[in-house]
């Protein structure tokens, strides 16, 4: 820890859960920079105990034992650190009722990750949802700080804890070959690209793209967050003919292209160097 540059680590916001679907769904993951050299700036967290400030709970190992009483672990909107069987913090998590999400983790995760458990509840019954994420990132920050690394089912990708991301299916322009067109390509992509407000062309499907440009600017909308659609350009089946179309129509020679609002913003490179620049969420806000 002697260095004194920013350190980034990678890792998934939790999902906010619902009390009857603790831990089911996915929200986007972010890079936590922290420099090394100083205390992690405070964040707006004043409600809740500090992670350092929490006392462990335990958890009994058979998800069958109850968990101790709602006093110290109430159905309530919070914040959450579990803690494995050697005392290593495993997962940071928030929720809108963590009693409940505790529930869901101990019944899916191995008993020996989920030996016990820190929680800071929000003295507000229904906290806005920034309040709360605030509060993960103060707790994420606190642990960081003290150990170097971010628990192991924070870190984007891994799925122990939250469910991996359910992808939708890429868009079709046509149901297939057999069908006659009744209309110009050109027409089909302009539809497409007025109708679904960002679109993304894409060697390969969205969950298994076939190029590492398309894998690039897929991972980065996902990292955002943002709400695409996605179109193979070499499903000759269902897309015959629009990898050589599209060229002419967006007069871009190359894939991917992502449009946004039936415009074309660009390929890797610009979606990159956006993405850089902190472009990108105001782009999407349009
Ligand atoms: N610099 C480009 C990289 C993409 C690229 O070079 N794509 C090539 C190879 S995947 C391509 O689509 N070539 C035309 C084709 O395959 O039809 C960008 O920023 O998107
Ligand atoms: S398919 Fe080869 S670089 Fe994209």
């Amino acid at each position: 820890m002697a260095s004194s540059t920013a350190a980034a680590l990678r890792v998934a916001f939790p999902p906010l859960s619902a009390p009857a679907a603790a831990a089911s769904s996915f929200s986007s993951s972010t890079t936590l920079r922290f420099p090394l050299h100083r205390a992690p700036r405070p964040l707006a967290v004043a409600a809740f105990k500090k992670l350092s400030e929490a006392s462990p709970l335990p958890i009994p190992p058979e998800p069958t034992q109850p968990l101790v009483e709602e006093d110290a672990l109430p159905p309530k909107p919070g914040v959450y650190g579990v803690y494995d069987a050697a005392g290593e913090l495993q997962f940071v998590g928030i929720s809108r009722n963590v009693r409940a999400s505790l529930e869901g983790h101990r019944r899916k995760v191995p008993a020996d990750l989920c030996a016990s458990v820190k929680v800071a509840v929000a003295d507000e019954e229904t906290p806005d949802r920034t309040v709360l994420t605030n509060a993960w990132k103060s707790w994420m920050e606190e642990h960081i700080e003290s150990t170097g690394k971010a628990p192991p089912g924070n870190v984007a990708g891994n799925y122990t804890w939250v469910s991996a991301p359910q992808r939708p299916p890429d868009l079709r322009l046509t149901p297939g070959r057999h069908v006659q067109l009744a209309v110009p390509l050109e027409q089909l992509i302009d539809r497409l690209v007025k109708e679904n407000k960002v679109v993304a062309f894409i060697k390969g499907s969205r969950s298994a793209p076939q190029c590492g440009f398309s894998q690039r600017v897929v991972g980065i909308l996902e990292a955002h967050g943002v709400d695409f659609v996605t179109v193979d350009v070499l499903d000759e089946e269902h897309n015959h003919g629009l990898r050589d179309t599209l060229k002419t129509y967006s007069n871009w020679p190359t894939f991917p292209q992502v449009f946004v609002g039936g415009e074309l913003v660009g390929g890797c490179d610009i979606v990159s160097s956006m993405a850089e620049k902190g472009e990108l969420s105001a782009l999407f806000q349009k």
